[in-house]
């Protein structure tokens, strides 16, 4: 298959200094296990648990042309269908590919270019911004999902309360050294603001919700994560998963990938599904926040990463996140609310502290469920 990245040489060492760390850092943005997700044993969790051939075309994720929701003289039959295909495929999947997307592609290739750089750096130069007790933002390489060791590095970068600078519950942004690099990640992360929105008014649009632009405010201040993962060549693919199963504590996610090795939990076949990259495209996917507003008509994705032997893949997952005191709760008229109402800072804030202690399960929306429901 195509090799999408330069090569640059594993940085194996720093990820064996690792393995022997004793710095639990439990993810601020994995949970896994939703209500969803029957386990099929330990069997099936595990990262060699193979796939069943039973799968047909139409257990792919889908891939969905969006320029309809972006060009303004679109017309209003072509719109609808579009919020139509984003509403299927996030009842089913939790996630679609989308193409025809408006964002700068030199932004994209010269934003790649500068993630591969800095991950090849020695590992000392990445210390310098290592995420800490302090903050949540900077460079990491103890990532704990399911309190297991990710197989990967990753950078944190983001807005606290709609501002890069100043400090938040998240803590406060650590930039890197290359300005280049900085201005890109900023920029990138406008174009991400900007199509995220638009995606979250399509879905408030399939579910009804009378005004869909009214959820624009809870976002006017958002702390959205920009995250930036590498994962290399890993030599225990039996033993180690790049990413553990987990859902996304945020609305939607938007992601940046070339290189196979992410999958879904379809629910109604019990198995693992393949998000296969799609050239040009972002894949997209349901996370915690956007399940309660649809009230479960839209589950948070359960996905995870596999580890590769031999080959490097790079990722960039946008995590759009409404501001820390949005009250969550779910939107359809008419329905029995299956969560009672709760300020996003006050989740946002348990799931923080389960970075740098290992606090067993980390904090879930599930807690928020009404048990009468
Ligand atoms: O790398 C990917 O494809 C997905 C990564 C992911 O799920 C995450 O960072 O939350
Ligand atoms: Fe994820």
């Amino acid at each position: 298959m195509k090799r999408i990245f330069p090569f640059y040489p594993p940085l194996t060492t720093s990820i064996f200094a690792a393995l022997i760390s004793l710095v639990s850092a439990a993810s601020s943005y994995r949970r896994g296990g939703g209500f969803f997700f029957r386990r099929g044993g330990a069997g099936q969790l595990s990262p060699a648990a193979p796939l069943s051939a039973t799968l047909s075309p139409d257990d792919q994720v889908p891939t969905i042309d969006v320029a309809p929701l972006f060009n303004e003289d679109a017309a209003a039959e072509e719109r609808r269908e579009c919020v139509d295909a984003i509403g299927r495929a996030c009842e089913r999947f939790g996630f679609f590919n989308m193409v025809n997307h408006p964002i700068d592609r030199e932004l994209m290739a010269a934003l790649k270019e500068e993630m591969v750089a800095f991950f090849a750096q020695p590992k000392h130069i990445k210390m310098r911004i290592k995420r800490n007790s302090e903050t949540s933002r900077g460079w990491f390489d103890d990532e704990l999902t399911k309190q297991k060791m990710d197989w990967k590095e990753g950078l944190d970068l983001g807005k606290s309360n709609g501002r890069w600078e100043g400090s938040t519950l998240d803590g406060y942004n650590q930039f890197t050294e290359s300005e280049r690099f900085n201005d890109l990640l900023k920029a990138y992360y406008g174009q991400m603001e900007r199509i995220a929105s638009k995606l979250i008014e399509a879905l408030a649009t399939h579910m009804g919700v009378a005004d869909p632009s009214s959820l624009a405010p809870l976002f006017a201040k958002h702390s959205s994560l920009l995250r930036l993962n590498y994962f290399p060549p890993c030599p225990d693919c039996d033993e180690y998963l790049g990413v553990s199963h987990h859902t996304d504590g945020c609305a939607i996610t938007l992601l940046l990938q070339e290189v196979p090795g992410l999958q879904v939990w379809l629910r109604d076949k019990q198995q693992w599904v393949d998000v296969q990259p799609v050239k040009d495209a972002l894949t997209v996917n349901v996370g915690d926040v956007m399940q309660i507003w649809s009230n479960d008509r839209y589950p948070a994705a359960l996905h995870r990463v596999q580890a590769n032997p031999s080959r490097e893949r790079y990722s960039i997952p946008f995590f759009f996140s409404p501001q820390y005191d949005a009250i969550i709760a779910p939107l359809p008229a008419g329905q029995q609310p299956r969560y009672r109402p709760f300020r996003w800072g006050e989740f946002r804030a348990d799931r923080i502290k389960g970075d740098y202690v290992d606090l067993g399960e980390e904090a879930q929306v599930d807690r928020y469920r009404r048990t009468e429901a």
